[in-house]
């Protein structure tokens, strides 16, 4: 499928310009796995995109990539707004991420588990606890801070994991299959508090999904991704307008936009492998 420009009205901030560039970035493992081959990709500030594809095509990796976790085998990553000498990685970028499951420590409460990013960087409890508060209160939590991982249901414990990738005000903010784990109501949920936060505070969000659902819901972007190699496919603009909501997703525009995303996915699929390693 070819991919379409990228139309990005309604978005929370209007894009600018680059935040991060991935110029033909390239992963293979130690075992030879080409996990990503040639990927070259644009993010640009204010977006939410979803990358989107068959298991194994390489999400994960891309985003680890890009958290500095992980490291390209060829290729680079461009960071236009790094000050000048400044070490590339996830301090400087200002860049938080949220995995699958939540990693709530379980011996300590809630508060404590919302002020350990900030306690890695020496920040007292007590100097940080307007920040965490904060953070609790943007996922609706602040009447549990004081509670324990094990009293929370599991929609709760991704709040707080959120809330402890908000706590430091990131830039960016990478989010890996983050409510895959949960119910269709609480991830739906889920779906429209991100999408009133990221309005609210216009963070740059790259979002991995397994879902044709998910990312048309939530995202002004889709980057399609084949597996082997790992690489991107289609790029699809989703230019309904925000805030978007229960209307939204019973439209026509929101089945039109599944099917085009649907239809891209299958290619993608029927794709694998076509150009080799
Ligand atoms: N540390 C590693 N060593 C070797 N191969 C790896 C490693 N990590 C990932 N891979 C392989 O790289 C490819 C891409 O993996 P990746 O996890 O990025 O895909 P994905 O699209 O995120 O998959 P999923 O949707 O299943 O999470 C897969 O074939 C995977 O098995």
């Amino acid at each position: 499928m070819s991919a379409s420009p990228i139309n990005t009205a309604g978005s929370a901030t209007a894009p600018r310009s680059p935040i991060v560039s991935l110029q033909r970035v390239s992963k293979t493992f130690a075992n030879a796995t080409v996990a990503l081959k040639d990927m070259t990709l644009d993010i640009n500030s204010g977006e939410f995109v979803s990358l989107l594809g068959p298991s194994g095509c390489g999400k994960s990796t891309a985003l680890r990539i890009i958290a500095g976790l992980s490291s390209p085998t060829a290729g680079r990553l461009v960071w236009p707004d790094a000050r000048p000498g400044a070490q590339p990685g996830a301090q400087d970028h200002a860049i938080s991420f949220v995995f699958q499951e939540p990693t709530l420590m379980p011996w300590t409460t809630v508060f404590d588990n919302v002020h350990l990013p900030l306690k890695l960087k020496d920040q007292s409890a007590d100097a940080s606890r307007k920040a965490v508060m904060e953070a609790l209160e943007m996922v609706g939590l602040e009447r549990f801070a004081t509670s324990y991982p094990r009293e929370l249901s599991g929609g709760m414990k991704m709040r707080v994991s959120i809330a402890r990738a908000l706590v430091t005000k990131p830039r960016l903010l990478l989010m890996d299959e983050p409510f895959a784990a949960l119910d269709e109501i609480t991830r739906f949920r889920l779906n429209n508090d991100l999408l009133r936060l990221w309005q609210e505070f216009g963070w740059t969000v790259i979002f991995v999904t397994h879902s044709v659902f998910e990312s048309v819901y939530l995202s002004n972007r889709i980057v399609v991704m084949a597996a082997r190699p790992g690489r991107v496919v289609a790029d699809l603009a989703v230019d309904a307008p925000y805030p978007r909501d229960e209307t939204f997703r019973t439209s026509h525009a929101y089945s039109d936009h599944c099917r085009s995303a649907s239809e891209a996915l299958q290619a993608a699929m029927a794709a694998e492998g076509d150009s080799g390693h």
